[in-house]
């Protein structure tokens, strides 16, 4: 990490949570922020972000120090190394290009400075980024914002920013040096004084007790369609669907040693007020045609609990129904090559 007193910050996926992390992070006055866009590079190159933020009030043409349309080559641009790397794009292993691939150009093999953290859902996220660069520290950012990009460049978050930073657990770093990472990156975080972001010890509890909504609520609500709201509203939705598939997570939780409250499942079905009519991410990505995160939400603990020897009947079932959605999407996108049709010829 360098001297300056604003840490060089890489933001990697400006969209709902990245542009909110963004600016957090540049607002609090202690990191100089550059954030690669995709599908919205234009727009926000351009005119910057328009922002409605339930913690940040109202922004228009709010733009953080750089945009960048690609990771930026830091040996071949002769950059300095970035102290955090964040992470803010979906989780989508199952889709070219890995994460790993496209953090490479600013982040060396060989790195052990940069910081990289990510603000991401799901389970063993952390794993394929180990084996690519085994001794970058990587911290874990649990996130508990409401927040959508609901055209280009348009952010609207309308529930709180509560980050929960810790150390994954890696076999070959010193541990003191990852929680000395997570709370400086929770103090530059939290500095402009309108966030909630705190170090936690635990990761592997956080990410448990998210997945009882996760792998449980995004799924039923994306294959059904219905919001948080309209699933308990909807019969047999609560009990016939997303209670079983929670308590399936807790038992494989229980299992792997991550005891959680006993009243999660209740809680995490009433999280939501039902009035708000909440589309958890992966519905909004259906809705959008986009490629849903459901290997590392609902793929991950699965394997891990059938592992374990966990019955997991209902998990099971929508997990294959999200494969079967991903490949819709591949073959939108000519990704899948399928037989010709034929014409029945009537005899
Ligand atoms: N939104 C929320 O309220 C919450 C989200 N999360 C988690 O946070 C993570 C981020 O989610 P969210 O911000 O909602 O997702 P979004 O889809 O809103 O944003 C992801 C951004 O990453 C960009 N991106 C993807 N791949 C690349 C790439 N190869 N190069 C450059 N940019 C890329 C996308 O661009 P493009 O538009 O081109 O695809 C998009 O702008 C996910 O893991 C999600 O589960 C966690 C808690 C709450
Ligand atoms: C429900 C929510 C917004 C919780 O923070 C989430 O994690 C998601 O939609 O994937």
């Amino acid at each position: 990490m360098t001297d300056s007193p604003k840490k060089n910050v890489l933001v990697i996926g400006g969209g709902a949570v990245g542009a909110i992390a963004a600016l957090n992070l540049e607002q609090g006055g202690l990191a100089a922020v550059t954030v690669v866009l995709r599908s919205n590079y234009h727009v926000v190159n351009e005119f910057g972000y328009d922002i409605e933020s339930c913690d940040h009030g109202v922004l228009k043409g709010w733009k953080p120090t750089h945009v960048r349309a690609e990771v930026p080559d830091i040996t071949k641009e002769s950059l300095k190394p970035y102290d955090y790397i964040i992470c803010t794009t979906k989780n989508i292993p199952d889709i070219p290009p890995s994460l790993s691939s496209l953090l490479s150009p600013a982040l060396p093999y060989e790195n052990t400075t940069a910081v990289l953290v990510l603000i991401q859902n799901g389970l063993n996220i952390e794993k394929p980024l180990q084996d690519a660069f085994p001794t970058t520290p990587i911290l874990s950012g649990v996130s508990l914002i409401g927040s959508a990009e609901i055209r280009p460049g348009k952010i609207i978050q309308d529930d709180h920013d509560r980050l929960l930073v810790g150390p994954f657990q890696n076999r070959s770093l010193a541990s003191v040096l990852q929680i000395e990472a997570s709370l400086d990156f929770v103090k530059i975080y939290k500095a402009g004084g309108k966030t909630n972001c705190t170090y936690s010890p635990d990761v592997e509890h956080d990410r448990w007790r998210k997945l009882v909504y996760n792998a449980c609520l995004n799924p039923i609500c994306a294959i059904t369609g219905l919001d948080t709201g309209r699933i308990r509203l909807a019969d047999g939705g609560i009990e016939g669907l997303v209670r079983p598939a929670m308590e399936e997570i807790v038992a494989a939780a229980k299992q792997k040693g991550v005891l959680l409250a006993p009243d999660v499942v209740d809680v995490m079905i009433g999280i939501d007020p039902l009035e708000i009519y909440l589309s958890p991410s992966m519905l909004a990505d259906v809705r959008k045609n986009n490629f849903i995160e459901f290997e590392n939400l609902l793929g991950e603990p699965l394997r891990e609990g059938k592992a374990l020897g966990v019955p997991m009947p209902t998990l099971e079932v929508l997990y294959n129904i999200c494969k079967t959605i991903q490949w819709r999407t591949k073959e939108a996108r000519n990704m899948v090559e399928i037989p010709p049709k034929k014409s029945v010829v009537k005899s």
